[in-house]
């Protein structure tokens, strides 16, 4: 199979869908690769490593989005939607529930959306999110703290406090993969720290890991007020896997919180659980504030640490990605369920159930269209 790799548009995405170890990989089973000139630099990866592993340095975008398929990082921008073209297939990150003009673009052109994000185990688990949710997570409370600072527009204080002088308070709701990973830095951060989460079992989890230090905290419309009044720093770190996020975060909660606080609502690729992250930011201008609280909602915060995600990431996607070049999109979704979960658009139909209910959309089952 031919396979094209394009240079990352989005603000200061650095990272890319392939490491001259994933072209090895793909080349080495007979595929032939197209890396667009200088797709790797943000990453520290330069076209001659490409080239010494196989791959083909394309002079544009165009020459690597004209192939069978085409790996990504994030979702294409509107300026990329010319490319698609019928029959492509697409394999990156898509986070359609909160795209429409993507979904359309995807649909109209009848593109064989594959989605990272929704690529899913018996277990329930994410493979190819959880180790980019490991970095947001870890980012979301280093982040947190930085905007915590007096210079940074945030109310002065030290997530892990000092002697004589109380600790910060960050409240985590949702408790599964960037959660987790967002107190284990907070804790060792020093902080007071509770992890709010839907499932029982999870906060049994959670507390087995941490033990007494953090506080859980059952999910519910009132706890989550309570707990969200008191912080210093909230979290947003919930998934209902491929639909748009729950908005658990009312105004009047954010209303509720300290001057200077701070929300880093990591879940604003699938829209955010707060109800005041009504934009995306970037990590030229990362925050804004709305009722004193300074606000950060960047949908791609690995791409600020694009040498460890980009292997991270690519450590999972090429195993999923070889076994669609090898065998073709549809043999490889029928012996491999976890992949076929990541079809979110075939044959001009929105595939994926959470999807289509966000645009009220008429959804297909893949299995009618993978004959
Ligand atoms: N902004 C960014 O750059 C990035 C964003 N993300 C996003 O972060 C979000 C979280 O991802 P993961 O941690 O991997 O998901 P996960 O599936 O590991 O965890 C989600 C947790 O939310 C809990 N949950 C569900 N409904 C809830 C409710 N009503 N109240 C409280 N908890 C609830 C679940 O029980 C689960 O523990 C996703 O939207 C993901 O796409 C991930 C990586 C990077
Ligand atoms: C998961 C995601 O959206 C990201 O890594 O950018």
């Amino acid at each position: 199979m031919k396979i094209g790799v394009p240079r990352e548009m989005k603000n200061n995405e650095n990272r890319v869908a392939l490491t001259p170890a994933g072209v090895l990989t793909l080349k080495n089973a007979g595929h032939e690769v197209y890396i667009e000139t200088e797709a790797g630099m943000g990453s520290g990866f330069t076209d001659d490593q490409y080239a010494d592993a196989g791959a083909t340095i394309v002079p544009t975008a165009s020459d690597a989005w004209n192939k069978e398929m085409v790996m990504k990082v994030k979702e294409p921008l509107p300026e990329e939607y010319d490319y698609f073209y019928e029959g492509l297939i697409l394999f990156t990150y898509l986070h359609l529930a909160a795209e429409p003009e993507l979904t359309k673009a995807m649909i109209d052109k009848k593109v064989v959306g594959i989605a990272y994000e929704t690529v899913q185990l018996k277990n329930g688990s994410l493979p190819l999110l959880t180790p980019m949710s490991e970095v947001a997570g870890r980012m979301a409370s280093q982040i947190g703290a930085q905007f915590l600072e007096k210079s940074k527009g945030g109310k002065g204080i030290l997530l892990g406090g000092v002697p004589g002088v109380r600790r910060g308070k960050v409240t985590v709701i949702g408790g599964g993969v960037v959660g987790t990973n967002a107190a284990k830095i907070a804790v060792g951060l020093g902080a007071d720290v509770t992890i709010v989460d839907l499932n029982p079992e999870r906060l049994r989890e959670l507390d087995d890991i941490f033990g007494s230090k953090i506080n859980t905290m059952m999910s519910n419309p009132l706890n989550i007020a309570e707990t969200v009044k008191e912080s210093d720093l909230l979290v947003g770190a919930v998934l209902i896997p491929g639909a748009k996020a729950p908005r658990l975060v009312t105004e009047e909660m954010v209303q509720s919180m300290t001057d200077g606080s701070v929300i880093v609502d990591v879940a604003i690729d699938q829209g955010g659980i707060v109800a005041t992250s009504d934009r995306i930011t970037t990590h030229d201008n990362p925050t804004y504030e709305k009722h004193g609280v300074l606000h950060y909602a960047v949908a791609n915060m690995p791409g600020a640490v694009p040498r460890t995600s980009t292997i991270a990431l690519t450590n999972v996607t090429v195993p999923y990605a070889l076994q669609i070049a090898n065998k073709g999109y549809g043999q490889a979704c029928r012996d491999n369920q976890a992949l076929r979960k990541g079809i979110n658009t075939l044959n001009g139909f929105v595939t994926y159930e959470a999807v289509a209910d966000a645009h009220q959309l008429e959804h297909s089952s893949v299995d009618n269209l993978l004959k």
